[in-house]
C-alpha cells in the first residue's frame, strides 16, 4: 500500500506567478482561438486526488511556477520505437509553444545519448513546420538509444542549455534515469521540471493502466495472426505459429489474441508452460479441427531454451528466440508421432511497433503530453502522467521506479484469454 509520503509529488516551490487564465490573455499568442482559452476555465482541476490508491490528478493548475515566456523545454525519446511518440512530441510543442507560450523547444537527439555533448549530435528547435506533419509518421523525429549516460553529466547539459522544462518519454529504464536526472537537479538546487510520459508497446509500467502504443501494436499484432489463420487454415494440419514482442509482460499477445478470435494457444513470460503439455494439445487440435494458431510472446518459454545469458547496453536481459525453438519442437513432434504438420511461422517483429498511431493512441497521447506540459509549468517535477481509473495522474517516480506491472493470470485478461483460445492452462 503506498502511503501519503509515498504519494506526495515534489514541487519546484510555490505557485503562484502567473495564472494560466491571466496568461493566455495577457501572453504572445495570436493564433490561440478564444476557445481554447474556455478550454482552460472549464479543464482547470486543482490538486485533486484520484482514488483508491491517492495518486493526484494531472490537468492544469489554477497558478503556474514558472513564467512560460521565460522557460525553454527540452524533449527526449530513449528506448524501443513506440506508436505515438511522434504525437507526444507535436502536441507538447503545441501545448507549450502555441497555448503557453514557451519560446523554445529543443528537440534532443536520440536518447539520452544526446544529453552527453561529448558524444550525441546537437539538440535542434522543434517548429510549427517540424511538427506539424510528424503525428503520421512511426517512430520518433528526435530518434533514440539505449545505454546510460552520467546523471551529472546530463543535468550539465541541461543546465547549459538554459532548459527548465524537461519531457523524458520512455519506458521503465527511461523514468528510471529521469529519476536519477531530477535527484541531481534537487541536489544542485536548480529549477528544472522534469515530467516523465510513459511509453512501452509492452504496456508494463505500472501505475499506467494503458500506456501509448499498445494498442496499435496490438493492432498490427490481430492483422498478422489473421494472416496465420487464414495460412493454417489453407494446409492439412496447418499450425500458423506467431511471435510478438513483450519481453517481460504478455499484454500485446493477450490483447491480440482476444481482439483476433482465432487464436488457439497463448503463451506469456508470466505463465511458464511445458512442451509435454502443449504438443499433445496441439496434436489433440489438430485431430479435431486440422489447424492451430499459436501465439508466443517473445519472453516465454525462456527456461526451454538454451541461450546465451546477458544484458543489452540498458540492462534489459536478452532472450533466447522462443520462435524458431518452438517452430522445431512442434514439426519433430509431429514427425515423430507419425502425423507432420505443416508450421507456418511468422515474426512481425519490430512490424507492430514502428507505425504510425491509431487512433484510440493518438488520444492518450494528447492527453498525455497535454498533462505532461501542464504539471511542468506548475513546477511540479520528478514524476511522469499516469492512468490511474481512467484518468491521467501524477504518479512520483520514485513510486515508479523498480515496480513492474505482469499480466495476472488470476486476473480477467488472463481469463479472457483462456475463454477465446479454449486451451486448459498457461
Ligand atoms: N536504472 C537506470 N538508471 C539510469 N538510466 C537507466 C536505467 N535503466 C535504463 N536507463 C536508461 O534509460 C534509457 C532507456 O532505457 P531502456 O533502453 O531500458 O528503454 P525503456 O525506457 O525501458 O523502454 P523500452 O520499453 O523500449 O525498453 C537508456 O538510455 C538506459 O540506459
Ligand atoms: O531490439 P530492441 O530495439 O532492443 O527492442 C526490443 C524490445 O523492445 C520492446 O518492444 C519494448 O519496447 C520489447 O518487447 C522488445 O524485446
Amino acid at each position: 500500500m503506498l502511503t501519503q509520503e509515498d504519494l506526495r509529488i515534489t514541487s519546484l516551490g510555490p505557485r503562484k506567478l502567473l495564472s494560466p487564465l491571466r496568461h493566455l490573455r495577457e501572453g504572445p499568442r495570436s493564433f490561440v482561438p478564444d476557445d481554447r482559452r474556455v478550454m482552460y476555465h472549464i479543464e482547470y482541476c486543482g490538486d485533486e486526488i484520484v482514488n483508491p490508491l491517492g495518486f493526484e490528478k494531472a490537468g492544469p493548475r489554477e497558478q503556474l511556477y514558472f513564467d512560460p515566456a521565460e522557460c525553454r523545454a527540452a524533449i527526449v525519446t530513449c528506448g524501443g520505437l513506440c506508436p505515438g511518440l511522434n504525437n507526444i512530441i507535436r502536441n507538447l510543442y503545441y501545448k507549450l509553444h502555441g497555448d503557453y507560450g514557451v519560446p523554445t523547444i529543443l528537440g534532443i537527439r536520440n536518447g539520452y545519448l544526446g544529453l552527453n555533448p561529448e558524444l550525441g549530435r546537437e539538440p535542434f528547435p522543434l517548429t510549427d513546420s517540424v511538427v506539424e506533419q510528424i503525428h503520421h509518421q512511426g517512430g520518433t523525429i528526435l530518434g533514440t538509444s539505449r545505454g546510460p549516460q552520467d546523471a551529472r553529466v546530463m543535468v550539465d547539459y541541461l543546465e547549459s542549455l538554459g532548459v527548465n522544462l524537461f519531457f523524458p518519454i520512455g519506458g521503465d529504464g527511461t523514468q528510471k534515469g529521469a529519476h536519477l536526472i531530477a535527484q541531481e537537479i534537487e541536489r544542485r538546487g536548480l529549477k528544472i521540471a522534469v515530467v516523465g510520459v510513459p511509453k512501452t508497446i509492452d504496456n508494463d509500467i505500472k501505475f499506467c493502466y494503458r500506456s501509448f502504443g499498445y494498442l496499435s501494436a496490438v493492432s498490427e499484432a490481430e492483422t498478422v495472426i489473421d494472416r496465420a489463420h487464414v495460412e493454417a487454415k489453407s494446409t492439412p494440419r496447418g499450425v500458423g505459429l506467431v511471435k510478438l514482442m513483450g519481453r517481460e509482460a504478455g499484454f500485446i499477445a493477450a490483447a491480440a489474441t482476444i481482439a483476433s478470435g482465432e487464436v488457439n494457444f497463448t503463451l506469456i513470460p508470466e505463465a511458464p508452460f511445458s512442451l509435454d503439455e502443449l504438443l499433445p494439445a496441439i496434436g489433440r487440435r489438430l485431430d479435431k479441427r486440422d489447424h492451430a494458431v499459436i501465439v508466443v510472446a517473445e519472453g516465454a518459454g525462456q527456461d526451454l531454451i538454451d541461450h546465451e545469458q546477458g544484458r543489452d547496453k540498458s540492462g534489459n536481459r536478452k532472450l533466447g528466440d522462443i520462435g524458431p525453438f518452438l517452430k522445431q519442437a512442434i514439426t519433430d513432434h509431429f514427425n515423430e508421432v507419425g502425423k507432420p504438420a505443416a508450421v507456418k511461422y511468422f515474426d512481425p517483429s519490430y512490424y507492430i511497433r514502428s507505425v504510425q498511431a491509431n487512433a484510440a493512441d493518438s488520444l492518450l497521447c494528447e492527453m498525455f503530453a497535454r498533462c505532461a506540459a501542464h504539471a511542468a509549468l506548475a513546477g511540479k517535477t520528478d514524476l511522469f502522467i499516469g492512468l490511474w481509473n481512467n484518468r491521467p495522474v501524477h504518479v512520483p517516480l520514485r513510486v515508479s521506479v523498480g515496480q513492474v506491472k505482469r499480466m495476472e493470470p488470476a486476473r480477467d485478461l488472463w481469463s479472457a484469454v483462456l475463454a477465446t483460445t479454449g486451451q486448459e492452462k498457461w
